[in-house]
């Protein structure tokens, strides 16, 4: 008797995206298994954030489904659609925070719009997340504008883990870090995968990040998608994944990983 194959937790199937005459994705087809890490790269241009957009049901496509556990969010009504959003968490690589509250303020956010909680239940919350990402609990009433690059993104995970999602979208999460902080983000992403069983979807240009937390990866080329582990994409003899994991800039991520 065969094992069967766990569902998907997304399902992109035959994804069209297009904005007048260009056509951004042309039949993408992606599943992403519960409790997985996946990696999205591609070239500047190639749809990785309409990819997103359109996953987070924020843009409706052309044509094709997205189902997330089995219901497809492009025929969602707003009503439903809210409903499938509480059960995942983002973290944009702009806009992460909004600057004129705190970041106590900011984490709290998503609660109070789902839940009537207590100021005190709120506090807790606000003070697990805050030390589930690394940071001091004092952070918590600083403004964004007070942390270093590095504490606002992990202010913005904190965010995004406020609702307990079992599901985490991360746009480009370690761009603009110096390597160190990077390498530490990429830590924390692998601990609260571990830790929370979270499957995680993560836009990223850093291949240091890729190898150090992704066990698949999609690349999207010439308006598709290519999906494979690790070992089998750096197999792939497209050009453009080729220059990618082999490139000169290549050899020195994988040379200190
Ligand atoms: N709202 C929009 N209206 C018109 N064109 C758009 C819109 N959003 C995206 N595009 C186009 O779709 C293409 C894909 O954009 P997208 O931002 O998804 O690329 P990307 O892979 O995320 O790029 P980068 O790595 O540079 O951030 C681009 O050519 C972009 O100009």
């Amino acid at each position: 008797m065969s094992a069967r194959q766990p569902t998907p937790i997304i399902s992109v199937r035959n994804l069209v995206n297009r904005f007048g005459k260009q056509v951004v994705h042309d039949g993408v087809n992606l599943d992403v298994m519960p409790g997985e890490v996946l990696g999205i790269v591609g070239g500047s241009g190639t749809g990785k954030s309409v990819l997103l957009r359109t996953m987070l049901g924020l843009q409706r496509p052309a044509s094709g489904q997205i189902l997330i556990e089995d219901r497809d969010i492009t025929r969602m009504s707003d009503a439903e659609l809210l409903s499938v959003k509480r059960r995942y968490g983002v973290t944009f690589q702009h806009g992460a925070l909004f600057s004129s509250l705190t970041v106590a303020e900011n984490i709290q956010l998503p609660i109070r719009e789902y839940f009537d909680a207590s100021p005190q239940a709120l506090e807790s919350l606000t003070e697990l997340r805050l030390r589930m990402v690394g940071l001091p609990v004092d952070a918590g009433g600083k403004l964004p504008s007070q942390l270093s690059g590095g504490m606002v993104k992990r202010a913005a995970l904190a965010r995004a883990l406020a609702l307990d999602p079992a599901l985490l979208f991360l746009d480009e999460p370690t761009a603009g870090l110096d390597p160190i902080s990077a390498a530490g983000f990429d830590e924390l992403v692998t601990y609260l995968h571990r830790g929370l069983k979270l499957t995680i979807v993560m836009i990223t240009h850093d291949l240091d990040t890729l190898l150090a937390t992704c066990s698949r990866v999609a690349v999207l080329v010439d308006r598709k998608i290519v999906v494979d582990t690790l070992d089998g994409i750096m197999k792939n003899p497209h050009p453009w994944i080729q220059e990618y994991f082999h490139g000169p800039r290549a050899r020195a991520a994988q040379a200190a990983v």
